[in-house]
């Protein structure tokens, strides 16, 4: 029997990011290929942005897909969200050349409250929320405190792509292929303070740090190049990445919905207060997805040097949730 479709809601419907996301999501790619859709579209009650996700729907329309079982664009996050049972919160203000992700924090700060009231008087109680929209961990974080009556594992922040980064990066430098490697983490912020740890990671079954065997070239190279890579592509392009973070998102919500099958994935969410992570804070940490939920990885060793990473990232969430305290009330 065909499946009953489900509502998957995106917010930032018209941006850059968007583009490159709804057409996948509506083909299949995210939720399976058997799973039809309904995508319920925000964008800013502007004429501008409102005119924009009108030819975005034009051209989903263009596309016959089949598991597109209905589309709704709207200004409003209360019908936006209605009855979601997904929803990919992009839409925020990216950073351009020279900021910080943190700079953008008052200003998407709002954004994350009223949308996380929405969500928390109209979707449906099981809703997996991903927030995409930086500083992504604190939106999140901002978003789950405004939902107070759903579940708080129900909120996540995206470290898929520093995570797909950390993974490429790695490939490249032993030459090996991009699927024959295992059990990466990132730890912590989605910021340049994240901690990419290859500790655990094996490649074709070999211990990476063993086969890489170049202890400088990790500290001094590979750390530094996953956490700047965002800022190197918007030196690159102009504009900060969309295809590669739509593509992540994809994947994020992909293995949260239909598992891993045992292999590892960074995500962020609330700590339970493992690791030394205070609870709640919303925190990149290694996890596996089966039967639509997500399992973090417990009782890996922290050594001295990833403790000081840790926990530097940790410091700067603290930051980020001391900013916005506030306004949280
Ligand atoms: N977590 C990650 O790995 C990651 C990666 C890339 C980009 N990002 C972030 O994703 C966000 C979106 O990036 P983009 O390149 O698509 O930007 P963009 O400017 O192209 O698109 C953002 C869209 O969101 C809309 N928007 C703004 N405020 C909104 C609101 N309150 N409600 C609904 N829509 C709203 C804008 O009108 C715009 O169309 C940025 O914050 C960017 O920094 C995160
Ligand atoms: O770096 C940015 O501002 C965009 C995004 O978070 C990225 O990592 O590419």
């Amino acid at each position: 029997m065909a499946k009953a479709p489900v509502r998957v809601a995106v917010t930032g419907a018209a941006g850059q990011i968007g583009y490159a996301l709804l057409f996948r999501i509506a083909s299949g790619e995210m939720l399976g290929k058997d799973q039809p859709v309904i995508l319920q579209m925000l964008e800013l009650p502007m004429e501008k942005a409102q005119q924009a996700l009108k030819g975005v729907m034009m051209e989903l329309e263009d596309c016959a897909f089949p598991l597109l079982a209905g589309m709704v664009g709207t200004d409003d996050p209360r019908v936006a969200f209605k009855d979601a049972d997904y929803a990919l919160l992009v839409g925020a203000r990216p950073r351009g050349p020279g900021m910080e992700r943190k700079d953008l924090l008052m200003e998407n700060a709002k954004i994350f409250i009223e949308q996380g009231k929405a969500l928390n008087d109209v979707a449906a109680r099981n809703i997996k929320v991903l927030v995409v929209g930086n500083p992504a961990n604190t939106n999140a974080y901002i978003a789950m405190k405004s939902a107070p009556s759903l579940p708080k594992e129900n909120f996540t922040a995206m470290l898929r792509l520093d995570h797909n980064r950390a993974l490429s990066q790695l490939a490249t430098k032993t030459g090996k292929p991009v699927d024959s490697i295992e059990k990466m983490v990132v730890w912590g912020n989605h910021s340049p303070t994240m901690y990419p740890d290859y500790r655990f990671t094996t490649i074709a079954g070999q211990a990476a740090p063993a086969l890489v065997n170049d202890e400088a070239w990790y500290k001094n190279e590979y750390i530094p190049k996953v956490g700047k890579r965002g800022a190197a592509i918007i030196e690159a392009r102009g504009l900060s990445s969309a295809a590669s973070a739509a593509n992540a998102a994809i994947d994020h919500m992909r293995d949260w919905a239909l598992g891993t099958n045992g292999k590892w994935v960074t995500m962020g969410i609330p700590s339970d207060g493992s690791y030394g992570i205070p609870q709640d804070v919303i925190y990149g940490v290694p996890v596996t997805c089966a039967n639509g939920k997500y399992e973090r990885i417990t009782g890996l060793e922290i050594d001295a040097f990833s403790r000081e990473k840790m926990d530097f990232t940790l410091n700067e969430l603290k930051e980020e949730q001391d900013g916005v305290k506030a306004l949280l009330g």
